[in-house]
């Protein structure tokens, strides 16, 4: 099971020049990492090296290519996930050769890569659309719901020439659009404007646009939850800017204090950092915590005061699993407090990867916003234009999950059951690993409220943090590896999304289906105990 403190990984650390100590920068880690770890000795680092050594007189070096690149750390597609990849190759290659016979990927938020199934009604609408010559023919009325086809065609009526292969409108189809505004009234109890949505490949690209616009050069911060979802401090390393901190209280459920975000914005303006912008994610990732309406208004308040954009991370707005909590969207407490378009400048994200629909590998989602000036919006839409539109299968499916069937129509019963199959299991799920993990030794974990993943703290024995310093690792990531190695389980290490140094943890989906949930407790529950007898001091 100790494959990677075996003789072959030990030369790889003592020779390897790039190795890095462990770094105090939390979301770093060491790029020799994988090949320390790897099972398999054909792959990785030797081939890398021989690469390098082909590639030594390339007119690109890793010395030459732009070091905002090189800075960019995202945990979640890792070098874990890399390991992960390379073992589920050798168990294709040669069955019997791992502890285990499959890989569980529980590192991303990735529903149907888990076997999770599309909401039907959805993917009919897209279907049509995408081969509108089926409409008219008999049998399709066969095949699909009366709604499914009426949206279809209500759908291609607001695309020019009925063509879902044609460019749109940079902000994406206007009728799409209203479509969106209308769900968003409908969701918040006041107007929205067709104008502010920006329809976008899912939320990803939508946030590097935010941080292209709002960073100039490293002194320019964007305060950030730790931890956080490392597309922000990967999308702010890449634009140049300087990343500022904000910790979630994880003895009080993730809870967010505006006490915290006063102390740090104080300290980041008295380093010459000019902060622009509040980060929040809520539903947390990869916290889980909901937040109350009456934070919220704390943290409007504190924006407004401070001059601050407030860039609400929404995509988690469907996945709230407990009964004492709601999603409020924070335009929605806004308005509520009277502030209006000119008061607050205001970006919700919203993406079609998450919710009850998951579906990541359609590149969906949208920005609203708001109480910006029309000459900044300009701005907006020409880098928005820059990349043309975002894909009309991605725009479509935005405004269908802002306006899924009503009462009364065909689907809604069918629709209704999707919907609601799917939350309650993740509800379910949620509750079931978090219970597992609480029973742990040295483990805790705060409830998952919302979204889709726990983030269990693990009290890591010294002997451990030892032995990952040996293995020149973050004591985490030497968890996680161990417990890929020993599972085929791949979670994410804390170190990956931030948290208070000293502090470990790890996160795992709630994604898996319900009848993987009793083995994937058994193999964790069992590498634990393991892991412990081995470390305990
Ligand atoms: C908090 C958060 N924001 C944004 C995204 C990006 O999602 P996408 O680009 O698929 O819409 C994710 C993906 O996991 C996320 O967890």
């Amino acid at each position: 099971m100790l494959r990677f403190v075996g003789k072959k990984a030990k030369n790889l650390i003592r020779n390897s020049c790039v190795l890095q100590r462990l770094s105090p920068f939390p979301f770093q880690s060491s790029s020799a990492f994988l090949s320390t770890f790897n099972n398999n000795p054909s792959s990785s680092s030797d081939s890398n090296s021989l690469m390098a050594h082909n590639y030594s007189q390339s007119p690109v070096t890793l010395d030459t290519i732009n070091p905002k690149i090189k800075k960019c750390q995202y945990a979640v597609r890792g070098e874990i996930v890399t390991l992960a990849q390379n073992l589920q190759q050798e168990l294709l290659q040669k069955p019997g050769s791992h502890p285990f016979d499959e890989i569980i990927y529980c590192n991303i938020g990735n529903p149907h890569s888990l076997g999770q199934q599309p909401i039907t009604f959805f993917r009919e609408v897209l279907a049509l659309c995408d081969h509108p010559a089926i409409l008219d023919k008999s049998e399709t009325q066969g095949l699909f719901s009366a709604d499914s086809i009426e949206r279809a065609f209500q759908i291609l009526d607001q695309i020019p020439s009925r063509a879902t292969g044609a460019y749109s409108h940079s902000q994406g189809i206007k009728g799409l659009r209203d479509t969106i505004a209308a769900g968003i009234e409908v969701r918040d109890g006041f107007p929205a404007n067709p104008n502010d949505i920006f329809l976008t490949d899912g939320a990803s690209p939508a946030v590097h646009m935010m941080m292209q616009l709002l960073i100039s050069s490293e002194s320019d911060g964007i305060f950030c939850p730790i931890p956080q979802y490392p597309l922000y401090s990967a999308s702010i390393a890449l634009h140049g800017g300087t990343l500022v901190r904000y910790y979630l209280d994880e003895a009080t459920g993730w809870g967010l204090e505006v006490s915290e975000l006063k102390n740090q914005l104080e300290k980041a303006r008295s380093q010459g950092t000019n902060v622009r912008a509040l980060v929040v994610i809520n539903p947390g990732n990869p916290t889980g915590q909901v937040l109350s309406e009456e934070n919220q208004r704390e943290i409007v308040e504190f924006c407004k005061k401070e001059g601050l954009v407030l860039l609400a991370d929404e995509v988690y707005q469907e996945n709230v699993y407990v009964p004492d909590k709601q999603f409020h969207s924070f335009k929605k407490v806004a308005r509520g407090m009277g502030y209006g378009e000119k008061d607050i400048s205001l970006v919700s994200f919203q993406s079609v990867s998450k919710g009850y629909y998951g579906e990541c590998g359609k590149r969906g989602g949208y920005m609203e916003v708001t109480g910006f000036s029309p000459e900044i919006r300009e701005q907006i839409y020409k880098v928005a234009s820059v990349n043309l539109c975002s894909n009309i299968s991605g725009q479509i499916l935005a405004s269908l999950v802002m306006s899924p069937p009503k009462v009364g129509d065909e689907s809604y019963e069918s629709y209704f059951a999707e919907k609601d199959g799917i939350l309650t299991s993740m509800a379910r799920r949620a509750k079931t690993l978090e219970a597992a993990l609480n029973s742990l030794e040295g483990v805790t974990c705060n409830r998952a409220e919302g979204a889709m993943y726990l983030f269990p703290c693990i009290q890591l024995p010294q002997k451990a943090i030892k032995a990952a310093e040996a293995a020149h690792t973050a004591p985490d990531a030497f968890y996680c590896h161990k417990l890929l190695n020993a599972t085929g389980v791949v979670v994410v290490p804390g170190s990956g999304f931030g948290q208070v140094p000293g502090t470990w943890h790890f996160r795992c989906t709630i994604l898996p289906q319900e009848d993987r949930i009793p083995a994937i407790v058994e193999r964790l529950t069992k590498f634990h105990k393991e892991f412990m007898d081995e470390f305990r001091d």
